[in-house]
Protein backbone atom coordinates (compact mmCIF):
# COMPACT_ATOMS: atom_id res chain seq x y z
CA UNK A 1 0.00 0.00 0.00
CA UNK A 2 1.54 3.38 -0.95
CA UNK A 3 1.25 5.78 1.97
CA UNK A 4 2.02 9.22 -0.41
CA UNK A 5 0.64 12.40 -1.08
CA UNK A 6 0.52 13.17 -4.60
CA UNK A 7 -0.32 16.19 -7.52
CA UNK A 8 -1.75 15.03 -10.43
CA UNK A 9 -2.21 17.14 -13.14
CA UNK A 10 -3.78 16.33 -16.56
CA UNK A 11 -6.04 18.80 -18.30
CA UNK A 12 -8.34 16.02 -19.97
CA UNK A 13 -11.22 15.22 -16.91
CA UNK A 14 -11.94 11.66 -17.48
CA UNK A 15 -7.87 11.01 -17.47
CA UNK A 16 -7.11 13.00 -14.25
CA UNK A 17 -9.87 11.14 -12.50
CA UNK A 18 -9.16 8.15 -14.09
CA UNK A 19 -5.11 8.34 -12.56
CA UNK A 20 -6.81 9.56 -9.46
CA UNK A 21 -8.88 6.81 -8.31
CA UNK A 22 -5.99 4.44 -9.12
CA UNK A 23 -3.50 6.02 -7.22
CA UNK A 24 -6.71 6.61 -4.47
CA UNK A 25 -7.19 2.50 -4.20
CA UNK A 26 -3.67 2.26 -4.11
CA UNK A 27 -3.44 4.29 -0.77
CA UNK A 28 -2.54 7.88 -2.21
CA UNK A 29 -3.92 11.16 -1.08
CA UNK A 30 -4.76 12.54 -4.45
CA UNK A 31 -4.95 16.40 -5.26
CA UNK A 32 -6.00 17.48 -8.62
CA UNK A 33 -4.99 20.47 -10.88
CA UNK A 34 -6.69 20.35 -14.62
CA UNK A 35 -3.80 22.88 -15.64
CA UNK A 36 0.26 23.54 -14.64
CA UNK A 37 -0.82 26.62 -13.87
CA UNK A 38 -3.34 25.38 -11.15
CA UNK A 39 -0.80 23.34 -10.05
CA UNK A 40 1.61 26.50 -9.28
CA UNK A 41 -0.82 27.87 -7.28
CA UNK A 42 -1.60 24.76 -5.12
CA UNK A 43 2.30 23.56 -4.81
CA UNK A 44 2.88 26.45 -2.25
CA UNK A 45 0.20 25.75 -0.19
CA UNK A 46 0.47 21.96 0.60
CA UNK A 47 3.25 19.54 0.98
CA UNK A 48 3.73 16.28 -1.82
CA UNK A 49 5.22 13.69 -2.45
CA UNK A 50 5.37 13.29 -5.77
CA UNK A 51 4.14 15.04 -8.68
CA UNK A 52 2.41 13.70 -12.03
CA UNK A 53 1.62 15.40 -14.68
CA UNK A 54 0.89 15.22 -18.07
CA UNK A 55 3.07 16.98 -20.68
CA UNK A 56 0.37 18.05 -23.61
CA UNK A 57 -1.54 20.35 -21.73
CA UNK A 58 -2.95 23.92 -22.82
CA UNK A 59 -1.02 27.28 -22.80
CA UNK A 60 1.33 26.22 -20.17
CA UNK A 61 2.81 22.58 -20.90
CA UNK A 62 4.27 19.54 -18.35
CA UNK A 63 7.92 20.35 -19.61
CA UNK A 64 7.26 24.03 -18.54
CA UNK A 65 5.63 22.75 -15.43
CA UNK A 66 8.52 20.53 -15.18
CA UNK A 67 11.33 23.24 -15.52
CA UNK A 68 9.59 24.99 -12.14
CA UNK A 69 9.24 22.61 -9.95
CA UNK A 70 12.75 21.37 -10.57
CA UNK A 71 13.48 25.31 -9.41
CA UNK A 72 11.25 25.71 -7.10
CA UNK A 73 10.84 22.19 -5.17
CA UNK A 74 14.25 20.64 -6.46
CA UNK A 75 13.43 17.30 -3.93
CA UNK A 76 10.06 16.91 -5.38
CA UNK A 77 10.05 13.91 -8.04
CA UNK A 78 8.04 14.52 -11.01
CA UNK A 79 6.51 12.06 -13.22
CA UNK A 80 5.26 12.98 -16.40
CA UNK A 81 3.07 11.36 -19.17
CA UNK A 82 4.43 11.82 -22.70
CA UNK A 83 1.87 10.34 -25.81
CA UNK A 84 2.27 7.36 -27.47
CA UNK A 85 5.26 7.75 -30.21
CA UNK A 86 7.03 10.42 -28.45
CA UNK A 87 10.66 9.51 -27.46
CA UNK A 88 12.17 13.04 -28.01
CA UNK A 89 9.17 14.27 -25.34
CA UNK A 90 10.28 11.23 -22.92
CA UNK A 91 14.46 11.74 -23.43
CA UNK A 92 13.50 15.43 -23.00
CA UNK A 93 11.60 14.88 -19.82
CA UNK A 94 14.25 12.77 -17.85
CA UNK A 95 17.10 15.50 -19.17
CA UNK A 96 15.37 17.90 -17.69
CA UNK A 97 14.94 16.34 -14.28
CA UNK A 98 11.65 14.18 -14.26
CA UNK A 99 12.61 10.73 -12.49
CA UNK A 100 10.88 8.94 -14.43
CA UNK A 101 8.08 8.87 -17.82
CA UNK A 102 4.85 7.32 -18.35
CA UNK A 103 3.97 6.32 -22.42
CA UNK A 104 0.01 6.81 -22.83
CA UNK A 105 -1.87 3.94 -22.94
CA UNK A 106 -0.41 2.58 -19.92
CA UNK A 107 -2.03 0.15 -17.33
CA UNK A 108 -3.27 1.83 -14.15
CA UNK A 109 -1.05 -1.15 -11.94
CA UNK A 110 2.49 0.30 -14.39
CA UNK A 111 1.44 3.97 -12.71
CA UNK A 112 1.14 2.52 -8.99
CA UNK A 113 4.53 0.71 -9.93
CA UNK A 114 6.38 3.55 -10.85
CA UNK A 115 4.95 5.44 -8.24
CA UNK A 116 5.76 3.60 -5.97
CA UNK A 117 9.71 3.20 -6.56
CA UNK A 118 9.53 6.88 -5.79
CA UNK A 119 7.44 7.82 -2.35
CA UNK A 120 6.72 5.94 0.72
CA UNK A 121 5.54 2.50 0.75
CA UNK A 122 3.96 1.33 3.77
CA UNK A 123 5.60 -1.85 4.77
CA UNK A 124 4.32 -4.79 3.41
CA UNK A 125 1.93 -6.78 5.98
CA UNK A 126 -1.04 -8.20 5.71
CA UNK A 127 -1.99 -5.01 5.99
CA UNK A 128 -1.76 -4.06 2.32
CA UNK A 129 -4.77 -2.84 0.50
CA UNK A 130 -5.91 -5.97 -2.31
CA UNK A 131 -4.05 -5.11 -5.42
CA UNK A 132 -6.50 -4.67 -8.65
CA UNK A 133 -7.08 -4.22 -11.96
CA UNK A 134 -9.56 -6.44 -14.07
CA UNK A 135 -12.72 -3.86 -13.98
CA UNK A 136 -14.39 -5.74 -12.14
CA UNK A 137 -11.99 -5.56 -9.33
CA UNK A 138 -11.57 -1.81 -9.10
CA UNK A 139 -15.23 -1.53 -9.13
CA UNK A 140 -15.77 -4.18 -6.20
CA UNK A 141 -12.86 -1.43 -4.14
CA UNK A 142 -14.59 1.34 -5.13
CA UNK A 143 -17.55 0.26 -3.54
CA UNK A 144 -15.76 -1.19 -0.88
CA UNK A 145 -14.23 2.34 -0.27
CA UNK A 146 -18.20 3.91 -0.61
CA UNK A 147 -19.39 1.27 2.18
CA UNK A 148 -15.84 1.89 4.28
CA UNK A 149 -17.36 5.55 5.07
CA UNK A 150 -20.47 4.30 6.64
CA UNK A 151 -21.16 1.94 9.84
CA UNK A 152 -23.09 -0.70 7.55
CA UNK A 153 -22.83 -4.33 8.15
CA UNK A 154 -20.93 -5.91 5.18
CA UNK A 155 -20.75 -9.53 3.63
CA UNK A 156 -17.92 -10.23 1.46
CA UNK A 157 -18.91 -13.91 -0.60
CA UNK A 158 -15.95 -15.64 -2.53
CA UNK A 159 -14.16 -18.97 -3.12
CA UNK A 160 -11.20 -19.44 -0.64
CA UNK A 161 -8.24 -17.58 -0.90
CA UNK A 162 -9.44 -15.16 -2.94
CA UNK A 163 -8.78 -12.45 -0.62
CA UNK A 164 -11.66 -11.79 1.14
CA UNK A 165 -10.06 -11.27 4.61
CA UNK A 166 -7.28 -8.40 2.66
CA UNK A 167 -10.83 -6.79 1.41
CA UNK A 168 -11.90 -7.03 5.10
CA UNK A 169 -8.79 -4.97 6.28
CA UNK A 170 -9.19 -2.44 3.15
CA UNK A 171 -12.94 -1.84 4.56
CA UNK A 172 -11.26 -1.10 7.89
CA UNK A 173 -8.45 0.99 6.78
CA UNK A 174 -10.02 2.96 4.38
CA UNK A 175 -13.14 4.02 7.29
CA UNK A 176 -13.29 6.29 10.20
CA UNK A 177 -12.42 3.55 12.32
CA UNK A 178 -9.27 2.82 10.89
CA UNK A 179 -6.96 3.81 13.93
CA UNK A 180 -9.12 1.78 16.25
CA UNK A 181 -8.79 -2.49 16.60
CA UNK A 182 -9.45 -4.52 13.72
CA UNK A 183 -10.30 -8.04 15.26
CA UNK A 184 -10.85 -10.95 13.40
CA UNK A 185 -11.84 -14.13 14.33
CA UNK A 186 -12.58 -17.28 12.48
CA UNK A 187 -15.71 -19.09 13.13
CA UNK A 188 -14.94 -22.49 11.49
CA UNK A 189 -11.09 -22.91 13.67
CA UNK A 190 -12.31 -22.42 16.76
CA UNK A 191 -13.25 -25.45 18.49
CA UNK A 192 -17.55 -25.09 19.03
CA UNK A 193 -17.03 -24.82 22.52
CA UNK A 194 -14.59 -22.52 22.82
CA UNK A 195 -16.68 -19.64 20.06
CA UNK A 196 -19.23 -18.26 22.13
CA UNK A 197 -16.62 -17.28 24.80
CA UNK A 198 -14.37 -16.04 22.81
CA UNK A 199 -16.77 -13.76 21.09
CA UNK A 200 -18.69 -12.51 24.24
CA UNK A 201 -15.93 -13.24 26.78
CA UNK A 202 -16.49 -14.19 30.33
CA UNK A 203 -15.94 -13.49 34.05
CA UNK A 204 -13.73 -15.47 36.48
CA UNK A 205 -15.01 -19.38 37.35
CA UNK A 206 -18.19 -19.30 34.48
CA UNK A 207 -17.16 -22.59 33.98
CA UNK A 208 -14.55 -24.42 34.90
CA UNK A 209 -10.86 -23.45 33.96
CA UNK A 210 -12.23 -20.17 33.60
CA UNK A 211 -9.65 -18.72 36.42
CA UNK A 212 -9.85 -15.09 35.46
CA UNK A 213 -11.76 -13.20 33.50
CA UNK A 214 -11.28 -12.13 29.64
CA UNK A 215 -13.16 -9.84 27.82
CA UNK A 216 -14.48 -11.16 24.20
CA UNK A 217 -13.51 -10.21 20.81
CA UNK A 218 -16.63 -7.60 20.80
CA UNK A 219 -15.34 -6.17 23.36
CA UNK A 220 -11.69 -5.87 22.27
CA UNK A 221 -13.04 -4.59 19.16
CA UNK A 222 -14.96 -1.48 20.75
CA UNK A 223 -14.48 1.51 18.91
CA UNK A 224 -13.16 -0.57 15.55
CA UNK A 225 -14.04 -3.58 13.43
CA UNK A 226 -14.94 -6.80 14.35
CA UNK A 227 -14.86 -9.46 11.03
CA UNK A 228 -16.74 -12.63 11.41
CA UNK A 229 -14.51 -14.83 9.30
CA UNK A 230 -16.39 -18.04 7.70
CA UNK A 231 -19.81 -17.40 9.31
CA UNK A 232 -21.09 -20.18 7.78
CA UNK A 233 -20.14 -22.48 9.72
CA UNK A 234 -21.64 -20.88 13.08
CA UNK A 235 -23.49 -23.27 15.06
CA UNK A 236 -26.97 -22.30 14.72
CA UNK A 237 -27.31 -21.80 18.39
CA UNK A 238 -24.74 -19.46 18.24
CA UNK A 239 -26.10 -17.46 15.42
CA UNK A 240 -29.13 -16.45 17.84
CA UNK A 241 -27.08 -15.32 19.96
CA UNK A 242 -24.70 -13.46 17.81
CA UNK A 243 -27.85 -11.33 16.54
CA UNK A 244 -29.39 -10.62 19.73
CA UNK A 245 -25.84 -8.95 20.25
CA UNK A 246 -25.85 -7.39 17.12
CA UNK A 247 -29.25 -5.80 17.10
CA UNK A 248 -28.77 -4.44 20.65
CA UNK A 249 -25.46 -3.11 20.71
CA UNK A 250 -24.29 -4.66 24.13
CA UNK A 251 -22.56 -7.78 24.99
CA UNK A 252 -22.97 -9.44 28.86
CA UNK A 253 -19.65 -11.88 28.81
CA UNK A 254 -20.54 -15.32 29.98
CA UNK A 255 -21.37 -15.60 34.06
CA UNK A 256 -21.43 -11.75 34.24
CA UNK A 257 -24.01 -9.79 34.89
CA UNK A 258 -23.09 -6.41 33.07
CA UNK A 259 -23.98 -5.55 29.88
CA UNK A 260 -21.20 -3.82 28.01
CA UNK A 261 -22.13 -1.17 25.40
CA UNK A 262 -20.86 -1.64 22.33
CA UNK A 263 -19.96 0.66 19.14
CA UNK A 264 -18.62 -2.68 16.53
CA UNK A 265 -18.52 -2.33 12.66
CA UNK A 266 -19.39 -6.26 12.03
CA UNK A 267 -17.73 -7.38 8.72
CA UNK A 268 -18.74 -11.23 8.06
CA UNK A 269 -17.14 -13.64 5.43
CA UNK A 270 -18.47 -17.06 3.75
CA UNK A 271 -17.21 -18.93 0.96
CA UNK A 272 -21.16 -20.52 0.64
CA UNK A 273 -23.66 -19.71 -0.48
CA UNK A 274 -25.73 -18.40 2.68
CA UNK A 275 -28.75 -17.87 1.03
CA UNK A 276 -28.62 -21.51 0.15
CA UNK A 277 -27.58 -22.25 3.77
CA UNK A 278 -30.95 -20.12 4.87
CA UNK A 279 -33.06 -21.96 2.95
CA UNK A 280 -31.25 -25.27 4.05
CA UNK A 281 -32.24 -24.27 7.65
CA UNK A 282 -28.54 -24.55 8.81
CA UNK A 283 -28.09 -20.46 8.94
CA UNK A 284 -30.62 -18.19 10.34
CA UNK A 285 -32.48 -15.84 8.27
CA UNK A 286 -32.95 -12.60 10.42
CA UNK A 287 -29.21 -12.92 10.99
CA UNK A 288 -28.78 -13.52 7.37
CA UNK A 289 -30.64 -10.14 6.33
CA UNK A 290 -28.89 -8.72 9.31
CA UNK A 291 -25.27 -9.60 7.60
CA UNK A 292 -26.12 -9.24 4.22
CA UNK A 293 -26.89 -5.65 4.17
CA UNK A 294 -24.31 -4.79 1.90
CA UNK A 295 -22.86 -7.79 0.14
CA UNK A 296 -19.66 -7.71 -1.78
CA UNK A 297 -18.51 -10.38 -3.98
CA UNK A 298 -14.77 -11.27 -5.37
CA UNK A 299 -14.85 -13.07 -8.63
CA UNK A 300 -12.71 -16.61 -8.36
CA UNK A 301 -9.24 -15.47 -9.35
CA UNK A 302 -9.68 -17.34 -13.14
CA UNK A 303 -12.47 -14.82 -13.89
CA UNK A 304 -10.51 -11.85 -13.21
CA UNK A 305 -7.44 -12.60 -15.29
CA UNK A 306 -6.14 -9.10 -15.34
CA UNK A 307 -5.39 -9.38 -11.67
CA UNK A 308 -3.16 -12.26 -11.74
CA UNK A 309 0.37 -10.78 -13.20
CA UNK A 310 -0.40 -7.63 -10.62
CA UNK A 311 -1.41 -9.81 -7.64
CA UNK A 312 1.44 -11.89 -8.33
CA UNK A 313 4.30 -8.73 -8.60
CA UNK A 314 2.81 -8.05 -4.70
CA UNK A 315 3.26 -11.05 -4.04
CA UNK A 316 6.88 -11.45 -5.26
CA UNK A 317 8.12 -8.31 -4.02
CA UNK A 318 6.64 -8.71 -0.46
CA UNK A 319 8.85 -12.43 -0.15
CA UNK A 320 11.69 -10.62 -1.58
CA UNK A 321 11.77 -8.05 1.02
CA UNK A 322 10.69 -10.46 3.59
CA UNK A 323 13.60 -12.46 2.64
CA UNK A 324 16.23 -9.51 2.26
CA UNK A 325 16.43 -10.18 -1.68
CA UNK A 326 16.57 -8.10 -4.42
CA UNK A 327 13.43 -7.15 -6.33
CA UNK A 328 12.57 -10.09 -8.58
CA UNK A 329 10.33 -10.39 -11.83
CA UNK A 330 8.27 -12.97 -14.05
CA UNK A 331 10.05 -13.39 -17.52
CA UNK A 332 7.86 -13.54 -20.67
CA UNK A 333 6.93 -17.52 -20.48
CA UNK A 334 6.35 -17.26 -16.45
CA UNK A 335 4.02 -14.34 -17.40
CA UNK A 336 2.27 -16.61 -19.89
CA UNK A 337 2.41 -19.70 -17.21
CA UNK A 338 0.76 -17.53 -14.76
CA UNK A 339 -2.07 -15.90 -16.73
CA UNK A 340 -2.72 -19.24 -18.12
CA UNK A 341 -4.00 -21.12 -14.89
CA UNK A 342 -6.50 -21.90 -13.54
CA UNK A 343 -5.91 -21.24 -9.81
CA UNK A 344 -8.63 -23.64 -7.99
CA UNK A 345 -6.42 -22.33 -4.74
CA UNK A 346 -7.13 -18.52 -6.24
CA UNK A 347 -4.65 -15.82 -4.86
CA UNK A 348 -3.77 -17.75 -2.06
CA UNK A 349 -2.68 -20.65 -4.48
CA UNK A 350 -0.66 -18.08 -6.11
CA UNK A 351 1.09 -16.84 -3.24
CA UNK A 352 2.51 -20.38 -2.85
CA UNK A 353 3.51 -20.70 -6.11
CA UNK A 354 5.05 -17.49 -6.11
CA UNK A 355 7.16 -18.31 -2.40
CA UNK A 356 8.16 -21.94 -4.14
CA UNK A 357 9.68 -20.42 -7.20
CA UNK A 358 11.54 -17.87 -5.07
CA UNK A 359 13.11 -21.36 -3.31
CA UNK A 360 13.78 -22.87 -6.54
CA UNK A 361 15.06 -19.73 -8.30
CA UNK A 362 17.89 -17.39 -5.98
CA UNK A 363 18.47 -15.24 -9.03
CA UNK A 364 16.03 -12.53 -9.46
CA UNK A 365 14.24 -13.87 -12.74
CA UNK A 366 11.28 -16.02 -12.26
CA UNK A 367 11.32 -18.14 -15.35
CA UNK A 368 7.94 -20.62 -15.84
CA UNK A 369 10.30 -23.81 -14.85
CA UNK A 370 10.41 -22.56 -11.21
CA UNK A 371 6.51 -21.94 -10.91
CA UNK A 372 6.45 -25.85 -11.28
CA UNK A 373 2.87 -25.29 -12.68
CA UNK A 374 1.79 -28.10 -14.99
CA UNK A 375 -0.69 -27.31 -16.80
CA UNK A 376 -1.41 -31.19 -17.55
CA UNK A 377 -1.76 -32.40 -13.87
CA UNK A 378 -4.79 -35.11 -12.98
CA UNK A 379 -7.50 -32.78 -12.33
CA UNK A 380 -8.71 -32.72 -8.56
CA UNK A 381 -4.60 -32.51 -7.73
CA UNK A 382 -3.20 -29.13 -9.32
CA UNK A 383 0.46 -29.30 -10.53
CA UNK A 384 1.48 -26.20 -8.42
CA UNK A 385 1.67 -29.24 -5.30
CA UNK A 386 2.05 -32.14 -7.23
CA UNK A 387 5.85 -30.08 -8.13
CA UNK A 388 6.01 -28.72 -4.71
CA UNK A 389 6.16 -32.55 -3.45
CA UNK A 390 8.81 -32.99 -6.25
CA UNK A 391 10.44 -29.52 -5.43
CA UNK A 392 10.90 -31.02 -1.56
CA UNK A 393 12.00 -34.36 -2.30
CA UNK A 394 14.94 -31.95 -4.54
CA UNK A 395 15.70 -29.64 -1.56
CA UNK A 396 17.91 -31.35 0.95
CA UNK A 397 16.25 -31.39 4.49
CA UNK A 398 17.17 -28.71 6.91
CA UNK A 399 15.84 -30.86 10.04
CA UNK A 400 14.57 -34.33 9.86
CA UNK A 401 11.97 -33.69 12.41
CA UNK A 402 10.28 -30.54 10.69
CA UNK A 403 10.48 -32.84 7.90
CA UNK A 404 9.20 -35.84 9.44
CA UNK A 405 5.97 -32.84 10.83
CA UNK A 406 4.96 -32.11 7.73
CA UNK A 407 5.12 -34.64 5.64
CA UNK A 408 2.89 -36.19 8.39
CA UNK A 409 0.65 -33.39 8.06
CA UNK A 410 0.66 -34.05 4.16
CA UNK A 411 -0.30 -37.47 4.70
CA UNK A 412 -3.41 -36.23 6.97
CA UNK A 413 -4.73 -33.76 4.30
CA UNK A 414 -4.25 -36.06 1.77
CA UNK A 415 -6.60 -39.10 3.97
CA UNK A 416 -9.07 -36.43 4.50
CA UNK A 417 -9.05 -35.52 0.51
CA UNK A 418 -9.22 -39.10 -0.11
CA UNK A 419 -11.86 -39.99 2.17
CA UNK A 420 -14.32 -37.10 1.34
CA UNK A 421 -14.15 -38.34 -2.48
CA UNK A 422 -14.59 -41.94 -1.69
CA UNK A 423 -17.45 -39.83 0.39
CA UNK A 424 -18.70 -38.39 -2.31
CA UNK A 425 -17.89 -34.94 -0.55
CA UNK A 426 -20.16 -35.40 2.12
CA UNK A 427 -18.25 -34.06 5.10
CA UNK A 428 -21.13 -36.11 7.46
CA UNK A 429 -19.94 -39.28 6.25
CA UNK A 430 -15.93 -38.38 6.12
CA UNK A 431 -15.99 -37.56 9.62
CA UNK A 432 -18.06 -40.76 10.72
CA UNK A 433 -15.64 -42.58 8.69
CA UNK A 434 -12.23 -40.74 10.05
CA UNK A 435 -13.88 -41.25 13.40
CA UNK A 436 -13.77 -37.08 14.52
CA UNK A 437 -16.19 -35.09 15.25
CA UNK A 438 -17.98 -32.43 12.44
CA UNK A 439 -16.72 -30.15 13.91
CA UNK A 440 -12.85 -31.47 13.88
CA UNK A 441 -13.20 -31.99 10.23
CA UNK A 442 -14.13 -28.24 9.77
CA UNK A 443 -11.38 -27.37 11.88
CA UNK A 444 -8.86 -29.42 9.69
CA UNK A 445 -10.02 -28.02 6.22
CA UNK A 446 -9.69 -25.02 7.62
CA UNK A 447 -6.16 -26.18 8.91
CA UNK A 448 -6.01 -27.15 5.18
CA UNK A 449 -6.61 -23.86 3.69
CA UNK A 450 -4.72 -22.18 5.67
CA UNK A 451 -1.62 -24.67 4.25
CA UNK A 452 -2.42 -23.37 0.44
CA UNK A 453 -5.06 -26.70 0.00
CA UNK A 454 -8.21 -25.94 -1.85
CA UNK A 455 -11.14 -28.05 -0.25
CA UNK A 456 -14.07 -25.87 -2.12
CA UNK A 457 -16.88 -26.84 -0.67
CA UNK A 458 -19.93 -28.35 -0.06
CA UNK A 459 -22.45 -26.45 2.34
CA UNK A 460 -24.91 -29.44 1.76
CA UNK A 461 -21.15 -31.55 2.53
CA UNK A 462 -21.43 -31.91 -0.70
CA UNK A 463 -17.85 -31.89 -1.78
CA UNK A 464 -17.45 -29.09 -4.80
CA UNK A 465 -13.75 -29.60 -5.83
CA UNK A 466 -11.22 -30.97 -3.80
CA UNK A 467 -7.29 -30.38 -5.26
CA UNK A 468 -4.07 -29.13 -3.30
CA UNK A 469 -3.21 -25.43 -4.02
N1 LIG B 1 -6.11 -8.63 -4.39
C1 LIG B 1 -5.07 -9.06 -3.63
N2 LIG B 1 -3.92 -8.37 -3.62
C2 LIG B 1 -2.88 -8.80 -2.91
N3 LIG B 1 -2.87 -9.91 -2.15
C3 LIG B 1 -3.98 -10.63 -2.11
C4 LIG B 1 -5.15 -10.22 -2.85
N4 LIG B 1 -6.10 -11.13 -2.62
C5 LIG B 1 -5.58 -12.04 -1.80
N5 LIG B 1 -4.31 -11.75 -1.48
C6 LIG B 1 -3.42 -12.58 -0.64
O1 LIG B 1 -3.85 -13.92 -0.80
C7 LIG B 1 -3.91 -14.62 0.42
C8 LIG B 1 -5.32 -15.11 0.68
O2 LIG B 1 -6.17 -13.99 0.92
P1 LIG B 1 -7.30 -14.01 2.06
O3 LIG B 1 -6.82 -14.70 3.29
O4 LIG B 1 -7.82 -12.63 2.20
O5 LIG B 1 -8.36 -14.93 1.31
P2 LIG B 1 -9.76 -15.46 1.87
O6 LIG B 1 -10.72 -15.33 0.73
O7 LIG B 1 -10.11 -14.74 3.14
O8 LIG B 1 -9.44 -16.98 2.13
P3 LIG B 1 -10.28 -18.07 3.02
O9 LIG B 1 -11.65 -18.13 2.45
O10 LIG B 1 -9.54 -19.32 2.79
O11 LIG B 1 -10.22 -17.57 4.42
C9 LIG B 1 -3.37 -13.66 1.45
O12 LIG B 1 -2.01 -13.92 1.62
C10 LIG B 1 -3.58 -12.30 0.85
O13 LIG B 1 -2.65 -11.38 1.32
Amino acid sequence: MLSASILVVEDDRDLREALADTLEIAGCKVTQADSAEQALTILPRQVFDMVVSDINMGAMDGMALLKAVRQDYPQLPMLLITAYGSVSASVEAIRNGAVDYLVKPFKPQLLVDTVSRYVGVASPSDDEGPVAVEASSLQLLQLAKRVAATDSTVLICGESGTGKEVLARYIHQQSSRAQQPFIAINCAAIPENMLEGMLFGHEKGAFTGAYSSMPGKFEQANGGTLLLDEISEMDISLQAKLLRVIQEREVERLGGRKTISLDVRILATTNRHLAEEVSNGRFREDLYYRLSVFPLNWLPLRERRQDILAIAQRLLNNHTLKMGRVNASFDQQAQQALINHPWPGNVRELDNVVQRALIMQPGNIITSADLRIDPFAPAGLAASTVSAVAATSEQPAADDSNALGSDLQRREFEIILNTLRSENGSRKNTAEKLGISPRTLRYKIARMRDSGFDVAGGDSGKLQAASYK
